[in-house]
């Protein structure tokens, strides 16, 4: 779609003014004196969220154990609960979605379950720019199966060191391959894939694929279901904004509720069995099978006042937001930056990116270490990517045409200079 900007300081004042989502950033707590560019990694704290997280805080205090069943939205369905509220924003039923773990367990425990070698078809695809937790765990995953990662890891290089071409990764889809596991939206360029394609392709060919979403659930919308996804996990510390290291979800297909949740704990029993405590596993018929141990209440509650935010708005309206606000970035660092070195390394049509824009430059890591001297919060991954996200629901125009400035400056009076070249210990 082609959008038409301006350059100056009021045209970004009357984006805002025609922002449906204007009013939405006061829900959220926002530093006066800061802009911050980092949802992508860690979202903000929203009033919504700290609500019901202060609300499970209470019903800890006030009713102890109790609290599982009698709490307002008792603890002992919580996980159920949420994944209804998140399965609208991911296309997919009800019983699809759980609130579980961290990504990276669920990454662990869904391979587990289904990846199946059998005879030639043994191995596994990934790609050359997933995300290094994907990898190590991959690798595990066919060590813990005695396959040796160099022979039975299929790893799609990027031509560019980018993106990737979604017809290599199809033609390397043959009868040796038993798995595909991809990311939606890569961590580092910000390139959304196309999952329904992959996913029809895959299909065609016998293989079951499944994706990482870290990168793009609470910006995207997904249709999950429909284009008949077998597997997808994700964190909810970015675009969901759940806190720091907050529980993290799965997807799995209704149409393999049958299948053994292989990492087996007794929060995958079937609920009111659970409590029989019996050594038999009896495993739950829907994506709940797919937990292992106890919910970790305290870093799922502020979720549930956030997830009540995103369907009371709509991904819909957020994805649209955050493809008009990403492309506005991307005018203003064609017209303000380029001229200083800066390429956009992200992909720009709209249905090939996420929310994050890719700034790179060989002067990166100073860069960024400048721009969090003059207010803003970024991120740098290397070699030479400062990733700037624009959230739809608390960054407003006018704070990007601020950003833009805040670097024009940093560059024409070489501001980054006075930083080191060496980056942070978490960058
Ligand atoms: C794409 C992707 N996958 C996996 C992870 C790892 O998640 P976790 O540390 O929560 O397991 C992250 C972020 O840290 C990520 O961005
Ligand atoms: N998970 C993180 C953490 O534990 C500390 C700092 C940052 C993170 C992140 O989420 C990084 C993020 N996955 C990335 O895309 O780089």
């Amino acid at each position: 779609m082609k959008r038409v900007f301006e350059l100056g300081e009021d045209f970004a004042k009357r984006l805002d003014l025609e922002d449906p989502l204007k009013e939405i950033k006061n829900r959220f707590y926002i530093k006066e004196d800061e802009i911050y560019m980092d949802g992508n990694s860690l979202g903000l704290m929203s009033k919504d969220a700290e609500k019901t997280l202060m609300r499970v805080v209470e019903e800890w205090k006030n009713l102890g154990i109790n609290g599982w069943m009698n709490a307002e939205m008792p603890w002992f369905y919580y996980p159920e609960e949420l994944g209804k509220l998140q399965a609208p924003l991911v296309g997919a039923e009800e019983d699809e979605v759980i609130i579980h773990s961290s990504t990276t367990v669920n990454l662990h425990s869904l391979v587990s379950t289904f990846f199946k070698p059998k005879g030639k078809r043994n191995k596994i695809l990934m790609d050359s720019l997933t995300f290094p937790s994907d990898r190590y765990a991959i690798e595990g995953q066919l060590k813990l199966k005695d396959l040796d990662p160099r022979e039975h890891l299929v790893v799609i290089e990027s031509k560019d060191g980018k993106t990737l071409d979604e017809r290599e990764i199809v033609g390397r889809m043959d009868d040796d391959i038993a798995l595909v596991l991809l990311p939606s939206v890569l961590y580092r360029s910000g390139q959304l894939l196309d999952i329904e394609y992959l996913t029809g392709q895959a299909h065609k060919r016998g293989i079951i694929i499944g994706f990482d979403c870290c990168h793009s659930v609470g910006a995207v919308p997904h249709y999950f279901s429909k284009w008949g996804v077998d597997f997808a996990f994700w964190c909810n510390y970015k675009y969901c904004n759940n806190g720091p290291g907050g529980t993290a979800s799965i997807y799995v297909n209704k149409k393999h509720f049958h299948k053994e949740p292989v990492l087996a704990g007794w929060y995958g029993y079937i609920k009111e069995k659970q409590f029989d405590m019996s050594y038999e596993f009896q495993s739950a018929e829907n994506a709940g099978a797919w937990q292992i141990g106890t919910s970790h209440m305290l870093s799922m509650a502020p979720l549930e006042g956030s997830l009540k935010m995103f369907n009371e708005i709509g991904i819909e309206k957020i994805r649209e937001k955050s493809l008009k606000i990403t492309d506005y970035l991307m005018y203003l660092i064609d017209n303000e930056l380029s001229q200083y070195g800066f390429i956009i390394g992200n992909p720009r049509e709209d249905h090939r990116r996420g929310g994050h824009v890719a700034l790179e430059h060989e002067e990166a890591v100073r860069i960024n270490e400048a721009m969090k001297d003059r207010g803003i919060v970024p991120d740098f991954r290397n070699p030479n990517v400062i990733r700037l996200a624009p959230v739809a629901l608390y960054i407003s125009y006018h704070d990007v045409w601020k950003v833009v400035s805040i670097i024009k400056d940093i560059m024409e009076n070489e501001v980054y200079k006075n930083y080191s070249k060496k980056r942070g210990v978490v960058a």
